[in-house]
């Protein structure tokens, strides 16, 4: 296993002149032996070309890549050790499953009774045991991209395994199944797993650490919790969570914030100025009418979710309405359509952003 380190940017043009016109923005990046990170985003933010700078099928168009401590830039996959699990099985049709997942270790020359055992390890921990005889030609794409899967988890001498979205072909209750197993796996074998995928529920389960990215640069690495709890970039409150955080555009100044036109007391110290206000749904209250740090709102919509209610209500002239989601239980006991109801939108959940940055 190794230590991960970038400090590097991506251009596929030769000459960049503006942000955009690179993939991945300069960033600098340590990924901890052993870690099971995520990296996130929608498609287009830069993850593929993040996830091949580090196994070595890009070289970046500036800096550096350090496997612990040591200068890998030019290194091919092959010399960097690195495992590679893709979107589509890439598996020998012709060979059996066990044959398919010893034949990484084959290639190592490992002793013949140890590539058993560990082609016997992964297969079972694969849920794959009744399987290792059978050629891989008769099974399903789902079996399939478990031999994948299995390929990449199989040497015990990597510096990471590196998955693209490995359970894209996977069937959705299988999806849930292997993305559990996949974590349970980590802590069994301990590899560094770097895990590319756009759908937050996969990166979320699985990683450690997730990358959260957009427009070519990582807004934040956390924890689950911390991405959830204080998103440091808006663009992490809203592509995290469903719905993500609701934002409203207000303005600071004396001690005071107005927000939609009304004046509400602000303990925190902010900066004069315009700001954004984020507040998740879950931490956004039914408030008595008048409630210090509430807003009136309109209520526009009530869906029974099952487990919970999702009221949806409105502030401001119709004309540019802000819509705040408000996540309640289902027991609770929610106004009807086009009622007033008071939300508390300042509490200690709130957290305020000035250019999409966390200022506090
Ligand atoms: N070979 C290439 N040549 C030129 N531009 C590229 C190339 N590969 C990717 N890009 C561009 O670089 C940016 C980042 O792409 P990248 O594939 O890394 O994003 P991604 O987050 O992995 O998206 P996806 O999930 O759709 O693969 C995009 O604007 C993409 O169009």
């Amino acid at each position: 296993m190794a230590c991960i380190e970038l400090d590097l940017a991506h251009s596929y043009l030769p000459k960049p002149r503006q942000d955009s016109d690179y993939a991945l923005l300069p960033l600098t990046m340590t990924f901890d032996d052993g870690g099971a990170y995520a990296l996130l985003g929608p498609s287009g933010c830069g993850k593929s070309t993040m996830l091949n700078i580090m196994s070595g099928l890009l070289v970046p168009s500036q800096g550096q890549v350090r496997f612990d401590g040591r200068d890998v830039t030019r290194a091919t996959p092959q010399q960097r050790n690195i495992a590679q699990v893709f979107q589509f099985p890439v598996i020998y049709d012709t060979m059996t499953v066990a044959e398919n997942l010893a034949f990484p270790l084959k290639n190592r020359k490992l002793p013949e009774e140890r590539i058993r055992q560990r082609v016997g390890q992964i297969a079972e921990m694969l849920e794959m045991s009744g399987q290792l005889n059978q050629r891989a030609a008769g099974l399903s794409a789902d079996a399939k991209q478990k031999i994948s899967l299995g390929r990449g988890l199989v040497r015990e001498d990597v510096a990471a395994v590196l998955f693209d979205e490995p359970l894209t072909v996977i069937d959705p209750h299988l999806k849930w199944q292997l993305r559990r197993k996949l974590k349970q796996i980590h802590h069994e074998l301990k590899l560094t797993l770097i895990y590319v995928t756009h759908d937050q529920v996969e990166a979320l389960t699985f990683a450690d650490q997730v990358v959260v990215m957009t427009r070519g640069r990582a807004v934040q690495v956390g924890t689950p919790g911390q991405l959830f709890e204080r998103p440091q970039h808006a663009f992490v409150g809203h592509f995290i969570g469903s719905p993500g955080m609701n934002f409203l555009p207000c303005k600071a100044g004396g001690g005071q914030l107005t927000v939609a036109g009304h004046v509400l007391p602000v303990q925190r110290s902010l900066p004069d100025g315009a700001l954004q206000l984020g507040v998740r749904p879950e931490y956004l209250a039914l408030a008595a009418a008048g409630q210090s740090g509430a807003l009136p709102c309109t209520v526009a919509r009530v869906q029974d979710v099952g487990t919970y209610q999702m009221l949806t209500a409105t502030i401001g002239p119709p004309t540019h309405a802000q819509v705040l989601k408000v996540r309640c239980t289902s027991a609770q006991q929610l106004p009807a359509v086009g009622e007033t109801v008071w939300l508390q939108v300042l509490g200690e959940h709130t957290c305020f952003y000035q250019h999409e940055e966390l200022l506090a």
